[in-house]
Parts: structure tokens; sequence; C-alpha cells
């Protein structure tokens, strides 16, 4: 019933999986309880000790066709519970039906769903064509670097010779369902400025403070055009190169502060610089070592994290999303099929696992059924109300039903360079 199906994901959410100490053990026995409960085979993987991965499977009749890989993630971000409205870890249900809790949209509300949606396939008779594996990894909000990342080069992955991977997307506040075909990549840039130390009541040129700020100024003015293309309607979000200050490190402490009489010789700023896969990663390195950090003022910068926009063969890491990509369309047609309405495609505005399942060639859709919601993800009184998390289940058992069922003799899929 749906009260049951409710009182699940509510278990689920009630797993304290916040980074940076996520309760993975409870995770853990929680789904495999649930593959037990539904008679399927799961196997439990640790690529790093600790850091388990639950694989769920559900054998195909034609085991020999690429499979479906239903991803989902089990960790999430921290929350201040003293901000809430509700504590983030009770799953509490209001009066109008909005499930709050952390993870609610991102994105124990997929990985839960999924499994309903089997729940319901499996009572109604339903057999699969293609396996259909679920994947519940761990550390995706650090970087996914112990867990999809490990899993996406590993033989266990090579050998359930995947198809097509759907992985998480966003909340939309409209009707209209959100599928993304790609992602923005992050790039982590550090810039540093140095020059001559000096008395805090002489102007002269080329302090580091001086030059630091003369790049955050061409910075912001590149920031602004970016946004001015949002604001106008010219691009989504996902579309444009978006850079936020997120540190500022300079000045010289004192045991009060710091010390206000002295220029400092040094001063760092943190960007973090997204990056869409259409942009030109030359040209924008280019403007980086021409304008934001020139050795001409005094300037070096480097990177804590960059991710290629481009595969080995200098293309964009994007799935085509198109009639030319047979899993683009199953996806639209079973979204229809189901009542919902599915919006343009998009390129996801953050990282998410589906960089690694790409990276390798694979097909990736992120898409969280979420409609008519606000994008709660990462704040405080994340919910999803529970009627929405109920129809969702309906629409991924009429995704999954068109995608297991899908035969065409194993003509895509398993063609990696193709999708
Ligand atoms: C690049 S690793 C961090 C991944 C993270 N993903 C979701 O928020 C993000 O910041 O996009
Ligand atoms: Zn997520
Ligand atoms: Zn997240």
């Amino acid at each position: 019933s749906s009260e049951e199906a409710i009182s699940r994901f509510q278990q689920y959410l009630q797993i304290n999986t916040a980074q940076p100490t996520p309760r993975y053990q409870e995770s853990t026995n929680f789904l495999i309880s649930q593959a037990n409960s539904l008679s399927l085979d799961s196997q439990t993987f640790e690529f790093v000790t600790a850091k388990p991965l639950v694989l769920i499977k559900w054998p195909g009749t034609k085991p020999d066709l690429p499979s479906i890989l239903l991803y989902s993630h089990t960790d999430v971000v921290p929350a201040e519970f003293e901000k809430w409205a509700h504590h983030p870890f009770s799953a509490h249900v209001d009066d109008g039906g909005r499930i709050y809790a952390r993870g609610s949209q991102d994105m124990k509300c997929v990985g839960m769903q999924y499994l309903e949606a089997l729940r319901r396939l499996k009572a109604e008779g339903f057999q699969p064509l293609r396996s259909v594996y679920l994947a519940f990894a761990p550390d995706e909000e650090i970087g996914g670097h112990d867990g999809a990342e490990k899993f996406a080069e590993s033989q266990v992955f090579e050998k359930l010779n995947v198809g097509i991977v759907l992985d998480e997307g966003l909340a939309s506040p409209d009707g209209h369902y959100r599928p993304f075909y790609a992602e923005r990549s992050p790039w982590w840039l550090v810039i540093k400025a140095t020059g001559a130390p000096g008395h805090g009541a002489k102007l002269y040129h080329n302090s580091a403070m001086e030059n630091l700020l003369k790049s955050i100024e061409s910075i912001r003015r590149f920031r602004a055009s970016q946004f001015d293309l949002i604001k106008a309607g010219l691009r989504e979000e996902g579309d444009v190169v978006s850079v936020n200050m997120v540190f500022l490190k300079a000045g010289t402490p004192s045991p009060t502060g710091f010390v206000m009489n002295l220029q400092p010789s040094e001063a760092e700023a943190g960007f973090d610089v997204r990056v869409p896969p259409t942009t030109d990663p030359e040209s924008l390195e280019r403007r980086i070592a021409e304008e934001w950090a020139p050795i001409s003022r005094n300037m070096s910068f480097s990177f804590k994290q960059k991710v290629p926009v481009h595969d080995n063969s200098g293309k964009p890491i994007i799935t085509k999303a198109d009639s030319s990509n047979p899993w683009w369309t199953l996806l639209q047609n079973a979204v229809q099929k189901a009542g919902g309405k599915l919006g343009k495609p998009e390129v996801f505005p953050a990282s998410t696992d589906a960089r690694y399942f790409r990276r390798r060639g694979l097909p990736a859709i992120g898409f969280s059924p979420m409609a008519n919601t606000p994008i709660l993800l990462h704040d405080h009184n994340e919910f999803l109300h529970k009627d929405e998390y109920l129809k969702g289940i309906e629409i991924y058992e009429s995704i999954i039903k068109a995608y297991a069922s899908f035969d065409d003799h194993g003509k895509h899929g398993g063609s990696r360079d193709e999708l």
C-alpha cells in the first residue's frame, strides 16, 4: 500500500548518512533487507574499507543484452538541526503531506522509488528481458572517489555489461520533470598574488592586495556577463560558466585580529568554477592565465580539482538527448505514458556520479521525478510531498518496464562509442 511505501521511505531517511560520518552499516543493512523482501539477490562491495556499495540484481530472461543500471548514492550532506522546522532525520510528515528530511530530494527518494517500482512490477508478474541492477553507492557528496569512481573502473562493473545508467536530477518548481544529459565540470581554482609589503599608510603600485583585487574585479565582470545571459533568458543555468568566490585569505595575523598598518606580501582567493561541456576549455584556461592570474601582476594559479570537460578524443562528455539515442526516446515515451510531462534536456549545473559512467562512454541520464517541488537539495527544510514521491514510483515503473523490455537484439547499449 502507499502507506507502507511512505513508511519504508521514512525508514531510509531516518538513517543518518550525513557526511563526514555516514552510517553506512545501517543503510547497507536496510537495503539488503529491502532486497530480501523482494526476493532479489544483493551483494555488497567495499572498493574502499567501510565504504560499502550495495548492488541488487533482477535478472533478465535475455541476460546477454546490455543491462540497465539504476544508480543512487546513499550519503547526504550535513544539516544544521536547529535551523530546521523538523529534525532532519525524523522524516516528519506535516499536515500538508510534506516529508521533511535531509536526503528527501537528494537522493534517497530516487533510491527507494527504484525499489518500490521493482516491488510493483514483480507483483504484477512483469518479467524483464534485460537484467536490471540497482546500485547504492557511498560518498557522492565528497566526490565519489571511493564509490562510483572505483565502481565504474572495476571488473565487477565491466561484468554487468551495462547499457544505460539512470542517476539523479533536480526537482522542478513547475509541472515538468527535468532530464539531464550532461553536467558541468568543476574547476576549483585558487589564485595567488604576491607583492612587496609596505606601510599601511603608503600608496604604491603592485601590492599583493591590489593585484588580487584587480583579478577579483575581472572575475566579477566575467561572472556578471554569464549571469546576464541567464537573466536575459538566453541560456539555462547549466549552459554558462559559473564562478563563485568561496574563500579569501590574506592579512598578517596578530593576537587581536590582524595587523592594521601593514600591507601583506601575499593574498589568495578561491573560486568554484563550473564549466559546461560546450565551453572551449583552452580559451577559459587562457582567460585564467592572462586576465585572472597574469604573471605580469605577480600572480599564479592552481587547481584543487579540475575535471576534464572533454573525453580522451577531445569530444564533450555528453549523452545524446535525441532520437539517435533509443534510451532517450524510451524515457520520453515512458514518462508520457505514465502521465508525466518531460521538460527539455538540460546540463546539470553541479556534479553527479554520472560523470564516471559517461566518461567510460556509457549513456547516462540524470532524472529525479519531482515536479511541482521547490529545489531544496543541500538547503534547510529539504522536503518532498508524499504524492510527488508516489507519482515518481509510477514514473519509474513505466521507465523500467520500457527499458527492461527493449529488445534491439543487442544493437544499442553495447556499442559504447556510439552513444
Ligand atoms: C566535484 S565533487 C563534489 C560533488 C558535488 N555534488 C553535489 O553537490 C558538487 O559540488 O557538485
Ligand atoms: Zn545527489
Ligand atoms: Zn548533493
